[in-house]
C-alpha cells in the first residue's frame, strides 16, 4: 500500500518515511500543494499524510481539493502550531487523526496503519471553525487536552472535566460550547457549590408557583435554560446528597420536573460537569453517589496542573500580557530570560494564579522590556503568601518544601543567580554585593536615612555603612523623609 507524505522539512519526512516503512508501507514523498495536487492526479494512495504550513499553501484550508477526488482517501495531519484552532480546524475537515508536532512516530505509523486498513473514509465537516480561541497550551498534556475536546465537538456526550481549582476546567467546557453544534445555543454555568443547598433543586430544575413557601412566581431551573445549549455543572464534587440524587435521576431519565410541578420537560442539553476534587475517596466516603459518578464520566478531561506542564507558562505569560494591555494596562514584553524564570515557579494556584500575577506585573513594571530583575520582588511577595487570595487553590504541592520568607529568598537567589550567573570565583562576593543592596536600603528607609541609627540597627560600624554605601552607589539623603 502506498502513502502519500507532504512534509517540507526534510528530515522529519525521513523519519516518517522510515517508521511508514517499517509498518509495511510504500511511501512517496513532495514537499509542496502543487506537487501533492499532481501525484494525487497520478498515483493511488491508501492515505494521505500531510504537514499544515507547506510553502505554497496551508495543508489545512486546501484539503476540499484532495476531498473532491478522493473523497474516501484517510487523511493524517500534522502541525507544528499546536493551537486549539488548529487542531478543531484539522478534526473539521474530518481528518482520520491530528498529530501535534512533536509526536510520537511509532505512533503516528500504528495510526496511518489503522487509517488505511479501515480505509473508510469520513465526511467533511460542515461547520465553520471559530478563531482565536483563548485556550494557550504547547504542551503535550494540554494537546491531549485539546484532542479530547475535538472528539466531543458534534456529540451530546457527558464531559466531566477533572483537575485542581485554576487549571481552566470553565474555559474547556466554555469551549466545548463554542466550538461544538450547539453553539448558537446558551452556555449556562452553575457553580453547585454556591447555592445554599435548600434552593439548589429549584435553581436546576425550576419550580412552580407555591411549590414552597416563598415561590410567589414559577421559576425556569437551570436546564430548561439551556434547553439548545449547555449546563456547565461547576464544583460537582460539592453537591449534597439529595441533589445529587435529583440529578441522576434527571440524567437517567432525559426529563426534569420543576420542583412542585408535574409535567415532565424533556432535557435538551449538553451536560458538562467538572470538579477539583478527586471523587474516588469522596465515593469512599460515602459523600458522592457513585451512580452519578458513572453517568458523569462519560468522556473524561484531565486538566494537568500547571506545574506539570512548564512548556506553557511562558507563552500562557505572554498571552495574559497582551490581554491586560487589550484591557487598558500598560504595554510590556517579557525577556525570554523572564519567561524561563516565570516557568520555573510552582503556581500552586495554577493558571489563575499565574494570570493575577501577569496582571499585576502589566501594573507595576516600569520598563516596557519586563526583566528577571521586575519579576523577582513580585515573586517573593507571591510566594511569602503576601498575594494569599491570588494564589488560591486547595492543590497541595511539593511536600517538604520551604514555605513562607524563606521560600522567597530561596526563589530570590535561585532567580538572582539564574539571571546573574557570575562568574566562578565571584559568586560570593557578587551575591552579598547584589543582597546588601536592598538591605541597606530597607534599612535606611526604615531610620529615614539616619546612617547612625541605620549603622546601629544593623550593627556595623558607621565608617564601613558610609564606605559600602558609596560602593553601592546609594544616597542616603534619598531616604530622609520628605515633609
Ligand atoms: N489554557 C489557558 N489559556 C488561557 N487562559 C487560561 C487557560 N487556562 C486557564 N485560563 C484562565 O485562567 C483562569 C482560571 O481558569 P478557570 O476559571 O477556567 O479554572 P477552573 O479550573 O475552572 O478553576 P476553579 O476550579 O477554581 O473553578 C481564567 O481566567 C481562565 O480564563
Amino acid at each position: 500500500m502506498n502513502v502519500l507524505l507532504v512534509e517540507d522539512d526534510t528530515s522529519i519526512a525521513i523519519v516518517i518515511t522510515a517508521a511508514l516503512e517499517a509498518e509495511g508501507f510504500s511511501v512517496s514523498h513532495c514537499q509542496t500543494l502543487a506537487e501533492r495536487d499532481s501525484m494525487l492526479r497520478e498515483g493511488r494512495f491508501a492515505a494521505l499524510v500531510t504537514d499544515v504550513m507547506l510553502p505554497d499553501g496551508d495543508g489545512i484550508e486546501t484539503i476540499d481539493r484532495v476531498r473532491e477526488h478522493h473523497p474516501q482517501m484517510p487523511i493524517v495531519i500534522l502541525s507544528a502550531q499546536n493551537t486549539l484552532d488548529t487542531a478543531v480546524r484539522a478534526t473539521d475537515t474530518g481528518a482520520f487523526e491530528y498529530f501535534p508536532k512533536p509526536f510520537d512516530i511509532d505512533e503516528l505509523a500504528r495510526t496511518v496503519r489503522q487509517a488505511a486498513g479501515a480505509a473508510q473514509g469520513q465526511t467533511i465537516g460542515e461547520e465553520p471553525v471559530i478563531e482565536g480561541l483563548p485556550l494557550v497550551g504547547r504542551s503535550a498534556a494540554m494537546q491531549s487536552v485539546f484532542r479530547m475536546i475535538t472528539r466531543v465537538l458534534r456529540n451530546d456526550l457527558t464531559v466531566l472535566i477533572l483537575g485542581e481549582s485554576g487549571t481552566g476546567k470553565e474555559l474547556v467546557a466554555e469551549a466545548i460550547h463554542q466550538l461544538g453544534h450547539r453553539r448558537s445555543g446558551p452556555f449556562i454555568a452553575v457553580n453547585t457549590a454556591a447555592i445554599p443547598a435548600e434552593l439548589i433543586e429549584s435553581e436546576l430544575f425550576g419550580h412552580e408557583k407555591g411549590a414552597f413557601t416563598g415561590a410567589v412566581a414559577r421559576h425556569v431551573g437551570k436546564f430548561e435554560q439551556a434547553a439548545g445549549g449547555t449546563l456547565f455543572l461547576d464544583e460537582i464534587g460539592d453537591m449534597p446528597m439529595q441533589a445529587q440524587t435529583r440529578l441522576l435521576r434527571a440524567l437517567q431519565s432525559g426529563t426534569v420536573r420543576r420542583v412542585g410541578g408535574r409535567e415532565e420537560i424533556r432535557l435538551d442539553t449538553r451536560i458538562v460537569a467538572a470538579t477539583n476534587k478527586d471523587l474516588e475517596p469522596e465515593i469512599a466516603a460515602g459523600r458522592f453517589r457513585e451512580d452519578l459518578y458513572y453517568r458523569l464520566n462519560v468522556v473524561p478531561i484531565n486538566m494537568p496542573p500547571l506545574r506539570d506542564r512548564p512548556d506553557d507558562i511562558d507563552a500562557l505569560a505572554r498571552h495574559f500580557l497582551l490581554h491586560a494591555a487589550n484591557e487598558g494596562l500598560p504595554r510590556h514584553q517579557l525577556t525570554p530570560q523572564a519567561g524561563e524564570l516565570l516557568s520555573r515557579q510552582p503556581w500552586r494556584g495554577n493558571v489563575r494564579e499565574l494570570k493575577n500575577f501577569v496582571y499585576r506585573l502589566a501594573l507595576l513594571a516600569r520598563e516596557d522590556v519586563i526583566d528577571v530583575e521586575s519579576i523577582v520582588p513580585l515573586l517573593a511577595q507571591e510566594q511569602s503568601g503576601a498575594n494569599g487570595e491570588s494564589t488560591g487553590g486547595s492543590a497541595p504541592y511539593g511536600e517538604g518544601r520551604a514555605h513562607g520568607a524563606s521560600a522567597s529568598i530561596d526563589a530570590a537567589v535561585e532567580a538572582w543567580l539564574a539571571a546573574t550567573r557570575p562568574a566562578s570565583g565571584t559568586i560570593y562576593g557578587s551575591a552579598m554585593a547584589a543582597f546588601e543592596r536592598p538591605l541597606f536600603a530597607q534599612v535606611l528607609r526604615e531610620t529615614a536615612g539616619n546612617q547612625l541609627r541605620a549603622a546601629q540597627a544593623l550593627g556595623i560600624n558607621r565608617n564601613t555603612l558610609r564606605k559600602r554605601l558609596g560602593e553601592l552607589a546609594l544616597d542616603p539623603e534619598e531616604f530622609a523623609r520628605r515633609p
